[in-house]
């Protein structure tokens, strides 16, 4: 039905009246010149554009440089041109577009950090944005003109009253809680490792939105939010196949979903994919008659002063989990493969715990100060392997701008390669090793950084990541805690051998973590077990005013909306 409106679209009568009057040949050499000439014209713009941009390999027409990307983690192939082109600034071009890429810290801090209200917008994104949230949702708001930007204003503030700074100081005490579960379940399921950092990350941001704790590793919660979240992830990364390969060729776009296999199931059909769950989800809190604060309810008391729509509301709620739940557990995934695969910097970090913090009890955030080591862990695994490896999403110039000479045309693409930035020897030698003393105060590893932070792993300027404080105490917290209680080493194979380990071997997403590997997690002392124990029995205690169920599943919610509507 759809294509056939679009066929009845098409001026075809126009096409009719020339073929009778001219002839079949003439009508399509004439066609044919005309979109020869379009594209000659295009392309000498695309030419003249690149001669001001930075430098990069030469685009073909309509096409740009799509097809020669790798099949994977462009990061890396972006991180060898700009050592090819001896240049921080890359341009490549995705399709008819340029994208920059910065693989530089100095130069991302000056351009996205120092000129931070130039690069504060998002430039279109096709696949991520058009075909998902829009601009409904904070993380894809182009803020282009003075309203877009005070919508934006709003939105982070709205974000922040929910996880800013001064914010997540209030939940220190569950998040505490919940961490000290993350060690009780690893002494009864060491190698479900994965699923307790899962369930830790998903239930932390369910307590603040929606004021429901996650308590079993295998609530579907955990699974489909992170499978929706990896398919999100795999949406940002330039790519040459489909569903990417839409930002090359725009129009696909247009097809109806329907009858566009290409869109892998993106773009309207009926409803916004994920958005209306977490509508519901918030909706089911805001109900909840129990006393307890949470975040649906902030937002649903602040709608109608803020005019938030519903899927604003949804898009607010649902980003805690999007872009929380993901992030934290693959930041600890990445902490014990780097623990496993570099155990000589455990020894200081015992060294330290031992001295501050003893046997009988975990870390707490109150130890921060005391253990200066631990900090520089933490800053080292969030630089070693960032999860949000080429920054997020990208940011875009409101206005032309210029750098060392070099055009940066107003909307374009700029994508921060946090792969190239935190591997470079200047300022983190031998990067693939794992060394947190370059985080250690006047220690002869550290290096000059721009920025107070030693890391961009956040991102920049005035879209850095809104949830950074939350992340960074709990990823402190539950790091210092599996340090503290355990030894992370080889596993053995059914021979008794040692089951290796590759520090490469990690996933193709906007978010990244490493693939399934094997590791042996113990607990480091008998004194200590009972203390985890101890620990954790309190913490289940204490969390159980957070029990409590949901009514929806996302693997079911559409398919209820779709039958009701049917069946109405
Ligand atoms: C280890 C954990 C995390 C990492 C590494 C991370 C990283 C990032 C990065 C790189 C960006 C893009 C920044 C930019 O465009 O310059 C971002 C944006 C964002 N993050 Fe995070 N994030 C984490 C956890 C969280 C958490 C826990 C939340 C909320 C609960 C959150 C909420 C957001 C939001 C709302 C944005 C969009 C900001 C905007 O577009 O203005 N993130 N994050």
């Amino acid at each position: 039905m759809a294509i056939e409106q679009l066929f009845e679209a098409l001026p075809l009568h126009y096409l009719q009246h020339g073929i009778s009057k001219f002839g079949a040949f003439n009508v399509v050499l004439g066609l044919f010149v005309t979109v020869a000439l379009g594209v000659l014209a295009d392309y000498a713009y695309m030419l003249y554009l690149r001669s001001k941009m930075p430098p990069g390999p030469f685009p073909l027409p309509i096409i740009g440089n799509t097809f020669s990307l790798p099949d994977t983690k462009p990061w890396i192939y972006f991180e060898t041109l700009s050592k090819k082109y001896n240049t921080p600034l890359i341009t490549f071009w995705i399709g008819r577009n340029p994208t920059v890429w910065i693989n530089d810290a100095w130069t991302a801090n000056e351009l996205l950090d120092k000129r931070a209200g130039i690069y504060c917008s998002r430039p279109r994104m096709l696949v991520f944005a058009e075909l998902g949230a829009g601009q409904n949702n904070l993380v894809n708001l182009i803020t282009n003109s003075p309203a877009e930007r005070d919508r934006f204003r709003m939105l982070r503030k709205i974000t922040h009253q929910g996880v800013g700074i001064q914010q997540v100081k209030r939940y220190r005490d569950f998040q505490n809680d919940e961490s000290k579960i993350v060690a009780y379940d690893l002494l009864k399921t060491p190698e479900d490792y994965v699923a307790h950092f899962e369930r830790y990350a998903t239930s932390v941001v369910s307590i603040i939105g929606f004021g429901r704790r996650v308590g079993d590793p295998k609530d579907p919660i955990i699974t489909e939010v992170i499978n929706v979240m990896h398919l999100a992830a795999s949406l940002n990364v330039p790519g040459k196949e489909f569903p990417m390969l839409m930002e090359t060729f725009p129009v696909l776009a247009k097809v109806p979903t329907d009858y566009a296999p290409w869109k892998h199931g993106l773009g309207r059909r009926g409803k916004h994919r994920g958005h209306d769950f977490f509508y519901a989800l918030a909706e089911e809190a805001n109900a909840n008659p129990s006393d307890d604060d949470n975040y649906s309810k902030f937002l649903f008391r602040e709608a109608p002063k803020y005019n938030l729509t519903p899927q604003e509301i949804s898009s607010l709620a649902g980003n805690l989990f999007g872009a929380g739940s993901d992030t934290s557990s693959s930041t600890l995934i990445t902490a014990v493969l780097a623990m496993r695969a570099f155990p000589e910097t455990l020894i200081p970090a015992w060294q330290e715990l031992d001295r501050v913090v003893g046997s009988n009890r975990s870390p707490s955030f109150e130890d921060d100060l005391n253990l200066p080591y631990m900090r520089a862990f933490m800053k080292e695994v969030f630089r070693w392997r960032s999860v949000a490896i080429i920054g997020g999403q990208p940011h875009a110039p409101v206005q032309d701008d210029y750098y060392n000479g070099y055009l940066i045309p107003k909307s374009t693409w700029v994508q921060g390669n946090v792969w190239a930035i935190h591997r470079n020897e200047r300022d983190f030698p031998d990067p693939d090793r794992f060394n947190p003393n370059r985080f250690m105060k006047d220690h002869p590893d550290s290096r000059p950084f721009p920025g107070e932070k030693g890391y961009m792993t956040f991102g920049w300027g005035r879209r850095v990541c809104s949830g950074q404080a939350l992340a960074e105490q709990g990823t402190w917290l539950t790091l210092a805690r599996l340090v503290w209680g355990f030894k992370i080493e080889a596993a053995k194979d059914a021979a008794g051998k040692e089951v290796p380990v590759d520090i490469f071997d990690y996933t193709n997403g906007l978010n990244m973590r490493p693939n399934v590997f094997k590791v042996s997690i113990q607990p480091r002392s008998e004194a200590i077990r009972q203390a985890i124990l101890r620990e954790g029995e309190q913490a289940l205690s204490d969390l159980a005013r957070f029990e409590g169920e949901t009514k929806y599943r996302m693997s079911t919610f559409y398919q209820n909306v779709w039958n009701k509507k049917i069946t109405k």
